[in-house]
């Protein structure tokens, strides 16, 4: 993927601009044919995006690091196979502050020098264009200036703050119903009636409701006072599904359920008021159900411990936020002329169908959706598809979802999995991501090695995940779920990052976001304590877990519940104090029981000389490790300093992508298949010969 298609936000703005103005378009076409006939079902239209037609250029004038491999230097002997050379690495490992060995305290000194390299990177690097400063989400228009001074309590310190920020884009217009991603719903999907309120009745309950609830807004917003603190989910969870305000006349019988007058072929109508969905799971394609079922109850115990609170928190979280209405009042008479982008989809003009991609295997199934291996059956091409898991879904599409679509769609990077297309189910009530075929997750690949990767294996995936954990930063994105099955790997040696259904834009709004996130085992001390301020700093904690499980080849702090993590961690790193975390004593979760373990003992698990088979690792790959798993995350290095780190440029220098060990592609086996191979057993035999019988037998999705 070129390095210069990085015109993220731009794609995302516009289209944003586009659905709103069909959105207001649609509202007064509704309003005028409240009547109107309701649309062919069947009359799809083919507007998936062409991979040809996108937009390469940046889209802000922002020039992309450069590859990692240009950065790095460093002696030619004393190298591992595939390393790779590069000449000019020395200015880049010079210059970076280091960190004090005491788990993120720097000494005085340091600290000084620190500042001053900060500062003069900012100098250097930053231009006011340089960032987006604003959520495209959800905008606080009541919110003053963001101060300096919170961009500088976040990561974001080496990137400076323009002194002027961007005007924010216009907002939709007055009658703006907020529409995202729509599906249609065939009129044989319409259920009986629900309640007995007439269209007009719901319309006008529905703008009552959100005016209550933004009445109740202010109040939320005094929770918090950082700049890093944003568009919360808490808003989300108290915030008003995205509900679409028509009806249709094949459904003006039907009340109690919002529907629209004549959805377009690939719309999302958004499910009944009730709270009822209208599609089940056996319907999800019908011929789907089953199968999904029965993989689902023989394989959920093999998933990893994710934190069931995040579950719980996602089905609250799962609503749509009315925030886009909230400050109509403050509009903007006149919206700028939308222009279209070059490379974007209308998602409101339809989708291919999902019958158009042949199934092979599921590939694995997450919290979020179930993961296809498919073939497109007009080009031939392998690709994945995520179906949109629903059953959370009390009302209106998965928000988590349209988060992940919406990002997935606008970002495109090397080291981000890239989504082609969205196309919805057989019975029009499911939708997929397409996304390009990865073979592996890092998960998988590390249960099946013998040995861990090597120090230059290493750093060739820390390079690619640390490139892509910047890209997200620089575009105001927090992952906050980075874990080794969200690394996808290919057998050409490169990594992506996946799943982005827990991720969100950070920036503007002044609310805190909401704790429950990251995958336990990935989870930033911060989070365990119960912060509700956090930045991009979880990630790169979650980036130190990750690196440091690569190099062992085993989870660095294992815990099963929220306070054996933390137990796990301080044993580990010593327990934290306000002199090394200013700002811990006063966090919620802190409790006097925790272990007192006043050493960092992380360099005992990774020492510079081992004969006990531990992992050896370098002074410098040692200083990048305690930097990334620093408690305080002020302190806690960025993804660009990392980058920047002088363990890439010393010997075993990174290897080459090229070079990277290739593994038979689990991904295209059966997730039953797939356990037998990593832990064989008699019993799984049998199975698997009665599997391998069954793949590839199966029809289309079904
Ligand atoms: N593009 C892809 N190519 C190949 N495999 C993929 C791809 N995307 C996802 N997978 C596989 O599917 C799994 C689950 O995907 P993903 O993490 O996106 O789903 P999720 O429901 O959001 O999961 P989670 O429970 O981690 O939140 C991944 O760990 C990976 O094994």
């Amino acid at each position: 993927m070129a390095a210069g298609r990085h015109g993220g936000y731009r794609d995302y703005e516009a289209r944003e601009r586009e659905l709103d103005a069909e959105a207001s378009r649609r509202s007064k076409e509704q309003q005028h044919h409240l009547g109107g006939r309701h649309r062919d079902a069947d009359r799809r239209r083919d507007v998936g995006r062409s991979r040809g037609g996108r937009d390469f250029a940046n889209g802000h004038g922002r020039r992309r690091s450069p590859p990692p491999r240009s950065r790095l230097a460093g002696r030619i002997g004393d190298r591992e196979p595939g390393e790779v050379l590069s000449g000019s690495a020395s200015d880049d490992s010079g210059g970076r502050p280091h960190r004090g060995r005491d788990n993120g305290v720097p000494s005085s000194s340091r600290e000084g020098e620190a500042v001053a390299v900060s500062a003069a990177v900012g100098a250097s690097v930053s231009s006011p264009s340089k960032k987006r400063k604003f959520s495209p989400i959800i905008w606080d228009r009541d919110s003053p200036k963001p101060p300096h001074s919170d961009a500088a309590r976040g990561k974001k310190v080496v990137e400076s703050v323009p002194a002027e920020l961007p005007p924010p884009p216009p907002l939709p217009p007055k009658d703006h119903i907020p529409v995202i991603l729509a599906v249609e719903k065939s009129p044989m999907d319409v259920e009986p009636t629900v309640g007995t309120e007439s269209a007009e009745q719901l319309l006008e309950h529905e703008e009552n409701r959100v005016a209550e609830e933004e009445e109740e807004y202010p109040t939320m917003r005094n929770i918090s006072t950082s700049r890093w603190a944003g568009a919360n989910d808490e808003e989300e969870d108290g915030a008003a599904p995205m509900k679409k305000k028509s009806t249709s006349p094949a459904d003006s019988s039907v009340q109690g359920q919002w529907k629209r007058a004549s959805p377009e072929l690939g719309e999302v109508v958004v499910s009944d008021i009730s709270g009822g969905r209208t599609m089940s799971r056996s319907s999800d394609s019908g011929r789907m159900g089953n199968d999904e079922k029965e993989d689902f109850e023989v394989d959920k115990d093999d998933y990893m411990d994710v934190d069931r609170g995040q579950a719980s928190d996602s089905d609250a979280e799962n609503r749509m936020s009315d925030t886009d209405s909230e400050d109509e009042a403050h509009r903007p008479e006149t919206p700028e002329p939308v222009k279209p982008p070059h490379r974007c989809i209308n998602m409101l003009q339809g989708c291919r169908s999902v019958d158009e991609f042949e199934r092979l295997n599921k590939i694995n199934e997450g919290t979020y959706g179930v993961v296809y291996r498919a073939r497109d059956k007009k080009t031939n091409e392998i690709v994945a598809l995520k179906k949109v898991k629903m059953e959370k879904e009390r009302e209106g599409f998965p928000l988590t979802s349209l988060r992940e679509i919406n990002i997935l769609l606008s970002f495109h990077h090397p080291s981000i999995v890239d989504v082609k297309e969205v196309v919805v189910g057989s019975s029009l009530d499911s939708i997929f991501m397409v996304m390009e075929y990865m073979e592996h997750d890092l998960k998988g690949v590390m249960e099946t090695m013998k040995q861990p990767y090597t120090q230059s294996e290493v750093k060739c995936l820390m390079l690619q995940l640390l490139e892509g954990v910047k890209y997200l930063h620089d575009n105001w994105v927090l992952h906050r779920d980075l874990k080794t099955s969200n690394l996808l790997l290919n057998n050409r040696g490169e990594l992506k990052i996946c799943d982005f259904g827990l991720s969100r834009q950070y920036g503007s709004p002044l609310k805190p976001y909401t704790q429950l996130v990251v995958t336990l085992w990935y989870r930033a001390p911060e989070l365990l304590l119960g912060t509700k301020e956090y930045s991009t700093a979880i990630d790169m904690w979650s980036v130190g877990c990750i690196m440091a499980e690569l190099l062992a080849k085993e989870p660095l702090f294992n815990g099963k519940t929220e306070f054996e993590q933390l137990d796990k961690i301080f044993r580990t790193l010593g327990t934290p104090n306000e002199k090394i975390w200013p700002g811990y004593a006063k966090l919620p979760g802190v409790k006097v029981n925790f272990v007192k373990q006043p050493y960092n003992r992380l360099r005992d698990k990774f020492p510079a000389a081992s004969f006990s088979g531990r992992p050896i690792l370098s002074e410098a790959g040692f200083d990048l490790l305690n930097s990334l798993l620093t408690y305080d995350p002020d302190k806690r290095i960025s993804a660009d300093d990392a980058l920047k780190h002088k363990w890439f440029s010393e010997v075993p220098l990174p290897k080459s992508k090229d070079f990277m060990p290739t593994f038979p592609a689990l991904n295209e086996l059966d997730r039953r298949t797939k356990r037998y191979l990593k832990s064989p057993d008699p019993l799984e035999e049998q199975r698997l010969k009665e599997l391998q019988g069954n793949i590839g037998n199966r029809g289309l999705f079904g």
